[in-house]
């Protein structure tokens, strides 16, 4: 058995191997020790195996899957091998096979799933000219995602994507594995190395054509992306190894695009707290307070909305078009249809998932019946939907059910089937003669049995007479002590018991071996049917994976309509001239926790930028509300572009590549990174990445240095962002100094949210008005968050003659003259050289010839 289980270990060297011994997976030597550290579950020793003693664990297999969601928490992978021989068929242990092996990134159990959000595995090849191939997929889904990507960008795409496990090559430079295990920072994911063979093109390529049933991936656009198919290559090759199958289910490709979607660098994603608090927590982020879907399949596909906005409008515009479709109400009616679809879509099962685990031949009998339910309200659903926008009538014609799909589901699935098909009582009745025969044999058995009791105590005379059975000894006819006299000849013992005896007659267990052979009999025979159903269900998946997918836009569409009535939500409209032009705009999360709170009423504010008025510099007291202002701004602008309506009166919005966000963070110590370093990291960022399309959200930049290096710091990247950039920028600081930019920059204005002063105390208005902040009542929000009253009195002492030193020394600075011009100095003969090498292109031989040229261009330069 030992030479087994390391056959078998051998093949799984970096995933744990639960090894099905009877009722139990066990775990040996380093897996053991292992697991028992992560379960917390006891390490016993047994025998031995070349001369050293077995070290082992082991989980019962009822409760496999709350270890096995434990051990995927933690980032770990699990082969599970199972018993596939008949027991005695051969000699040594029953044959062992590997099923499947349960990664963090091919979740496929309902058990592990989570309902709202995909389970991703992305593989990255690091390809040749600093270009990354880019492939990914849901295991549980239908679609299968390529990319390539400069590799500077890399770790933009993978935040993104948000994979749940990352498969890289083994030979990947030491550098490039560093920076996959950096970019796990934000997100945690597991890692898995694959052997750089699989990191293919050529076997990519054939691997998603066949996939994709196509000589030729020219009609999804991805025939020349080599770095992407040897990504594709890792990715289908790992899925297929962890499934033991071919995914058949993966029947849709798209190519994403550098430059197709609107960027939100990490940095937006946490600063605007879109599905995750800067706490790290699920609620309140923008994507709690938007997600009302009725299925996990809605809220998912709602999520991928939120975090990839296209910026091409059309898509949005079709969303837009289906929310005022689902707002208007029928003539003759007073309600909007959306609420009805959504009671309707209220506990529909996940399609989704169950079409892909159809696909992948794990499907439970319960889900059957689910999906069954959950197509007869597809059917109804189709023509409740209004014709009046394209991507409904899109919809309905996608929620038709495969044709004779429900029909053999009726057929051939009991109504209320148990949990397993090992269980028996899957398949219904009428669907198969043979087991419908061998059921009523094992059914039969039970009128049998009174009928013998009946005759056997008018027989013998004992009245108290019984005939049962049990699982261990079958079948027996039971006699109390009292009444052994009465025994007749043709009874053998069975078992004694304290105070009866069990006997079995000639009849009763030629009445068990039928009994009995009829119920195994009938189990195999459901599991075979249950096979053939699966199989005839095949031709299905493509159909119930578009209906799935039908259902999930159907039901983020009634969310979005839903949510746009409750919160007083209006459309966008777009535009193509540049700009952002927002009436009473509102922070649709700060607002619902006033709402919350009963804490006031959201004070609403107008945002308008356009050619001639790019950059906003706000500044206020703290606590004034700039920071939500801002916020808002960006909020309004995302959700619009995913085609939901906005928490403003009107908003009218130009062309948008990207949301940059520089807003305060902590120290990033993992990464070795100062507040100050970071922050100015990511400015850096942003002045290079935005474009006169982006908008630039600076909240307080420089203040994490000293005021002067600050303030030139912020004067300096002002005037890039407002000369060179030309983004539109909101400029949040409490340099007052700033606020004279404006004057000499024609496309900024100065904006400041209102605070008044009552008494020594100061009330925030948060509205935002034109022009500088006269103050900034630090001092006042030191005594409002409870500062001691000695502190306050000091500051206050201090500031006026900080104050009065300054009214004297004001010198003339001006701080946003451009510096005189730098001449460019001339690089060296070696840099001119060194830029012309391309290392992909040189031989060794050749790069050492470059080496030796370099050294003598340096001695020559230096004389
Ligand atoms: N428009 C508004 N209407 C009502 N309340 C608001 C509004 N804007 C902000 N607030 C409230 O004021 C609080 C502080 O707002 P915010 O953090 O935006 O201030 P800030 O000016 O950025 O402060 P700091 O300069 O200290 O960062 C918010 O948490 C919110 O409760």
């Amino acid at each position: 058995m030992m030479a087994q289980y390391l056959a078998l270990k051998a093949d799984h060297p970096d995933t744990l191997l639960f090894y099905r011994m009877g009722d139990f997976y066990e775990l040996f030597y380093a897996d053991a020790e292992k697991a028992a550290r992560l379960l917390d579950i006891t390490l016993t020793q047994r025998g031995q195996s070349a001369g050293q003693p077995v070290v082992m664990c082991g989980v019962p297999f009822h409760s496999v899957d709350t270890y096995l969601a434990r051990l995927i928490k933690l980032g770990e992978s699990v082969a599970i091998c199972e018993q596939v021989g008949e027991v005695g068929a051969a000699k040594g242990p029953v044959e062992r096979k590997v099923v499947r092996v349960v990664t963090p990134g091919t979740l496929t159990d309902v058990e592990l799933l989570q309902d709202k959000s995909d389970s991703l595995l992305l593989a990255v090849h690091a390809g040749s000219r600093n270009f990354c191939g880019l492939a990914w997929l849901s295991v549980t889904g239908a679609e299968l995602r390529l990319a390539e990507c400069p590799a500077d960008a890399l770790e933009g795409w993978i935040a993104r994507i948000g994979p749940s496990e990352l498969l890289y090559s083994a030979e990947v430079t030491p550098g490039f594995e560093q920076r996959l295990k950096a970019s796990r920072n934000g997100a945690p994911f597991t890692l898995s190395v694959r052997p750089a063979w699989q990191f293919d093109g050529g076997l990519g390529e054939r691997k998603l054509c066949e996939q994709m049933g196509s000589n030729s991936l020219a009609a999804w656009g991805a025939e020349t992306l080599a770095n992407a198919h040897a990504a594709a290559a890792a990715l289908l090759g790992y899925a297929e190894h962890t499934q033991g199958r071919a995914l058949s289910h993966v029947q849709r490709l798209s190519v994403e695009r550098d430059g197709e979607l609107i960027e939100l660098p990490p940095t937006t994603r946490r600063n605007l707290e879109l599905v995750q608090t800067l706490r790290g927590e699920d609620a309140p982020t923008l994507f709690s307070l938007l997600d009302t879907c009725m299925t996990g399949m809605g809220s998912r596909l709602l999520k991928r909305w939120l975090l990839a906005p296209r910026r091409d409008r059309s898509e949005a515009q079709a969303r837009l078009e289906a929310i005022a479709a689902l707002q208007a109400a029928a003539l003759g009616s007073s309600a909007a249809p959306w609420r009805a679809l959504r009671d309707r879509l209220k506990n529909t099962s996940d399609v989704e998932r169950i079409a892909a685990r159809i696909a992948l031949r794990q499907v439970r009998p319960r889900e059957l019946v689910a999906l069954r339910m959950a197509l007869a309200k597809a059917d109804e659903l189709a023509p409740a939907l209004p014709d009046t926008a394209p991507l409904l009538t899109r919809m309905a014609e996608q929620l038709a059910p495969p044709p004779g799909c429900v029909e053999l589901l009726v057929a051939a699935v009991h109504p209320e089937p148990s949990a397993l098909v090992r269980d028996g009582g899957v398949i219904a009745t009428g669907h198969d003669a043979e087991l419908d025969e061998l059921r009523a044999i094992s059914e039969n058995s039970d009128a049998f049995l009174v009928q013998l009791e009946a005759s056997e105590r008018e027989r013998t005379g004992i009245s108290n007479l019984r005939v049962q059975f049990n699982r261990v000894h079958g079948f027996y006819i039971e006699i109390t002590q009292s009444a052994l006299s009465k025994v007749p000849d043709n009874y053998r013992r069975r078992q004694t018991l304290k105070n009866a005896e069990r006997f079995i007659t000639p009849e009763l267990k030629a009445f068990e071996d039928k009994a009995l052979s009829a119920q195994d009999r009938a189990l195999a025979r459901e599991k075979w049917l249950y096979e053939q159903l699966l199989d005839a269900l095949q031709p299905s998946v493509a159909a119930l994976t578009r209906l799935a997918g039908a259902l999930a836009t159907l039901d983020a569409l009634c969310a979005l309509a839903e949510r746009s009535h409750t919160l007083h939500w209006r459309a966008p409209s777009f535009v193509a001239h540049p700009c952002i032009d927002i009436e009473k705009g509102r922070h649709p999360v700060v607002e619902a926790r006033l709402a919350e709170k009963s804490s006031g009423a959201f004070i609403a504010n107008d945002t308008h930028m356009g050619p001639q008025q790019r950059m906003q510099v706000i500044t206020g007291p703290n606590m004034g509300g700039k920071s939500t202002y801002m916020r808002q701004v960006a909020i309004i602008v995302l959700l619009a572009s995913i085609g939901s309506h906005v928490p403003a009166d009107a908003c009218r919005l130009g062309p948008i590549d990207a949301i940059h966000t520089r807003i305060g963070a902590a120290d990033d110590l993992a990464n070795a990174q100062s507040t100050f370093m970071l922050e100015m990291t990511e400015a850096a960022q942003i002045l290079h990445g935005a474009t006169a399309h982006s908008l630039v959200l600076m909240d307080e930049i420089g203040r994490g240095t000293s005021t002067f290096d600050g303030l030139a710091l912020a004067a300096g990247i002002a005037a890039q962002l407002h000369d060179r950039t030309r983004a539109f920028t909101l400029f949040a600081t409490h340099y007052f100094e700033l606020t004279e930019f404006p004057a000499t920059h024609h496309g900024a204005v100065n904006m400041h949210v209102s605070a008044t002063e009552s008494g020594r105390d100061i009330v925030f208005l948060h509205e935002m008005q034109p022009g500088p902040a006269s103050k900034s009542y630090g001092i006042q929000v030191a005594r409002l968050a409870g500062m001691p009253a000695a502190v306050v009195n000091h500051a206050r002492q201090a500031l006026e003659s900080l104050e009065a030193q300054q009214q004297q020394a004001r010198a003339q600075v001006d701080l946003f003259a451009p510096p005189p011009a730098v001449e460019a100095p001339r690089s060296s003969a070696v840099e001119s050289a060194l830029t012309a090498l391309d290392p992909d292109t040189l031989s060794p031989r050749e790069a050492l010839e470059a080496i030796y040229t370099l050294k003598k261009l340096q001695a020559r330069e230096h004389g």
